[in-house]
């Protein structure tokens, strides 16, 4: 049994290193929005210089973020084509999800078309990316305080594994409860796919149109980065029903690091690609584009496959489409599958996104190493959380981890790591 509460080991430095990520990320944030508009665009320098508080802070950028939060929030609670049933939770029950994320996709992208043709305009958006940066990131620090405070009333048995060491800044910047509700609505659910991933796809286009409208027509490599992220974004919500078994969903509290990570993080540093273009435009021609785009199909046919080969597997180990694959039993009841996708590296769906983090920054050409900076980034995510779930799954499965482990020797690349 893993141990529970205060006894739990800390993760992330524990409380010293929680704080400093709670500095830092935000900072890096800010670094990259800044640094990506100026000339050098100096991924390890200085930035070009530090913004006043009335460059930050705009009351029209946070109507618009709280607006923004509010659509999502009502398309969520639209009717759903399918209602899901999450993992077994600490008291047996199982918690339901509705299925509407790729609805919720399509909805925004006709009320955005609706918008643009009536003359919003939205290749005014990445004039606004900074204080709008600065309206996420007040949004999701406050959300985070009145989750903590409402942990301090929920039930012990709705708290996360971690997250509930004692420390305030610690269980803050972890998250105390697992799955925080108002009646049915689900926070983290939410949050993980909804306003993040859709507004990251926002920004990328309205970066898109203000190209079209400097340049006369986007770039092949503007094009390329849109088409790879909405791809990986459509991807997603159209398989939302998977991010029910993630780490994030089962294992992690609901805080800071999440709330940040959804509503500000993948936004606005996700489409660093796309900002980079429209202030330093890369010629790419078709030869190149080409090897790109086979890059990013290797990468998604990898992520995709060992995904869905694992969620069906979950599902179903009947289904004729795993049936046959060799699996190890474990003393939960639970299988481990061995052959396959999943017999090859232990992780191979983050051997898939890496690939595909590649083929996003590619298009930028190699004068630059600021739009590797989400390969540099995801890399470190990666190898940090694959290590984390290494842990869970010792804890889980015992023995039949370290089995399984002899049998697939190899994390994330074969042959390397
Ligand atoms: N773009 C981004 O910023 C990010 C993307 N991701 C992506 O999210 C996706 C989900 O990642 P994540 O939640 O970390 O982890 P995984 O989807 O890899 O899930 C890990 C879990 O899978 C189960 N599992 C592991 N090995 C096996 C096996 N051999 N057979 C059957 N089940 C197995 C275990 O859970 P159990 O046995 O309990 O089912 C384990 O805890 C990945 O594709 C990742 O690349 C993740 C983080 C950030
Ligand atoms: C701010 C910190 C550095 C850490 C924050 C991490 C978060 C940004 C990520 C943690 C896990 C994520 C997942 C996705 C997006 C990024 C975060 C929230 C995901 C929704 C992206 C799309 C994928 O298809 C997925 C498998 C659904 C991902 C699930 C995990």
């Amino acid at each position: 049994m893993a141990p529970q509460g205060s006894q739990a080991e800390l993760e992330f430095g524990g409380p010293l290193g929680a704080a400093a990520l709670l500095l830092l990320l935000p900072a890096t944030m800010f670094h990259l929005l800044l640094v990506a508009r100026s000339g050098p665009a100096r991924l390890l320098g200085p930035p070009p210089y530090l913004p006043e508080l009335e460059e930050l802070w705009s009351p029209w950028a946070l109507l618009l973020c709280l607006t923004w939060l509010g659509l999502q929030a009502a398309l969520y609670l639209l009717p759903a084509r399918k209602v899901a049933e999450g993992q077994e939770l600490k008291d047996k029950s199982r918690l339901r999800y509705p299925i509407n994320g790729f609805q919720a996709l399509v909805l925004t992208a006709l009320l955005v078309g609706l918008g643009v043709s009536a003359g919003l305009p939205l290749s005014a958006l990445p004039e606004m990316l900074l204080p709008l940066a600065f309206a996420a990131t007040l949004t999701a620090f406050i959300f985070s305080l009145l989750l903590y405070l409402k942990a301090l009333v929920a039930p012990a048995s709705a708290l996360a594994p971690g997250g509930n060491s004692g420390n305030p800044i610690y269980d803050f910047f972890l998250g105390r409860e697992l799955n925080p509700r108002i009646c049915s609505f689900d926070f983290k659910y939410f949050c993980e796919l909804r306003p993040g991933l859709i507004g990251w796809v926002l920004i990328n286009l309205a970066l898109l149109m203000q190209e079209a409208e400097l340049r006369g027509s986007p770039s092949l490599a503007m094009w390329l980065v849109n088409g790879f992220q909405l791809l990986y974004v459509g991807d997603a919500l159209w398989h939302e029903e998977a991010v029910l078994t993630t780490m994030d969903i089962i294992h992690d509290g609901f805080g800071f690091m999440l709330a940040f990570g959804d509503l500000a993080w993948v936004p606005f540093t996700y489409s660093l690609q796309a900002q980079f273009l429209l202030y330093h435009p890369e010629p790419l021609g078709l030869p190149l584009a080409s090897v790109i785009c086979l890059i990013n199909a290797v990468g998604y046919y990898i992520f995709r496959g060992a995904n869905s080969q694992k969620n069906t597997f979950r599902k179903n180990p009947s289904d004729p489409r795993v049936a046959d694959l060799e699996t190890i039993s474990t003393a939960t009841g639970r299988r481990l599958l061995v052959s396959g996708w999943w017999g090859m590296v232990r992780h191979p769906n983050y051997l898939g996104d890496l690939i595909m983090a590649l083929a996003w920054s590619l298009p930028c050409g190699v004068s630059h190493l600021l739009p590797y900076f989400y390969l540099l980034y995801f890399t470190a995510l990666l190898v940090h959380r694959e290590a984390r779930d290494e842990q869970q799954c010792l804890q889980k499965y015992g023995l039949a981890w370290r089995a399984y482990c002899r049998r697939v020797p190899y994390r994330i690349v074969p042959y390397i790591y």
